[in-house]
């Protein structure tokens, strides 16, 4: 059994939907929609909250108590500039996990990550056979090159879209790979990468203030009715 790490990293001056981390989706503050799977999954040794925010960090001590852990992340790894990477490595080199744990990045943005889907991404990473997992979703849409041909069929045979595998696409809503891949490699993707294929309808990556909407509306409609 892996030794599994869950990083939730968020930020202050994040654009796009402005203090979209503690703004409430549904009436829960966006960052508690994830954090409550992976606290209800009890499939984590250790659940990191990354932040430069008081405000979600209050947020998280007052809602989750010891159970997620708060890493203060430098000002530098929190621009707009910054990638992901900057404070993932950050964090790596200062909790000097063991090279064989699992690292698992959850994105805030991604709220309706399922515990089925932690669970197939865990039960991968266990086999052995990967060195990181990435979500995907899998999108029935016809893409087109620039140059006007289209990519996923020939004229003379269009496929219905019944009969169309179409092709899967990065959700955002996890990343995952052992400590060693983090550290050595420039992005966690490498090596042997595996896919957990997740459910369309929920795969929501809210970047904009109409996926907010979408993302109002899914889990009024879908989540809060299961
Ligand atoms: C792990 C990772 O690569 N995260 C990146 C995500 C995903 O590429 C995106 O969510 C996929 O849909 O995009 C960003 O948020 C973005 O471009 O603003 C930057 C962030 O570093």
């Amino acid at each position: 059994m892996n030794y599994n790490i869950a990083f939730v990293p968020v930020r202050k001056g994040s654009k796009g939907v402005s203090g979209k981390n503690t703004r409430l989706l549904c009436g829960k503050p966006l960052l508690c929609w994830i954090l409550d799977t992976l606290v209800q999954s009890s499939f984590f040794d250790e659940i990191w909250l990354a932040t430069d925010c008081d405000e979600t960090e209050k947020i998280t001590i007052g809602r989750y108590g010891e159970e997620v852990k708060i890493y203060r992340r430098s000002d530098t790894s929190a621009t707009d500039k910054s990638s992901v990477m900057e404070v993932i490595k950050e964090f790596i080199f200062w909790r000097e996990p063991a090279d064989s744990d699992w690292f698992c990045l959850f994105q805030s943005t991604s709220p309706f990550t399922t515990l089925g889907d932690i669970k197939k991404m865990l039960e991968m990473a266990n086999s052995g056979r990967y060195d990181s997992i990435v979500s995907c979703v899998r999108l029935k849409k016809f893409r087109w090159s620039e140059t006007a041909t289209p990519l996923d069929y020939s004229f003379a045979n269009k496929p219905r879209r019944q009969d169309y595998k179409g092709f899967l696409v990065e959700s955002g809503s996890f990343y995952s790979a052992s400590v060693r891949i983090v550290l050595s490699e420039p992005y966690i993707l490498s090596g042997e990468v595996g896919i957990v294929e997740v459910d369309s309808e929920l795969a929501i990556d809210i970047d904009e203030p109409r996926d907010w909407m979408e993302a109002e509306y899914i889990a009024a409609n879908t989540i809060l009715k299961l």
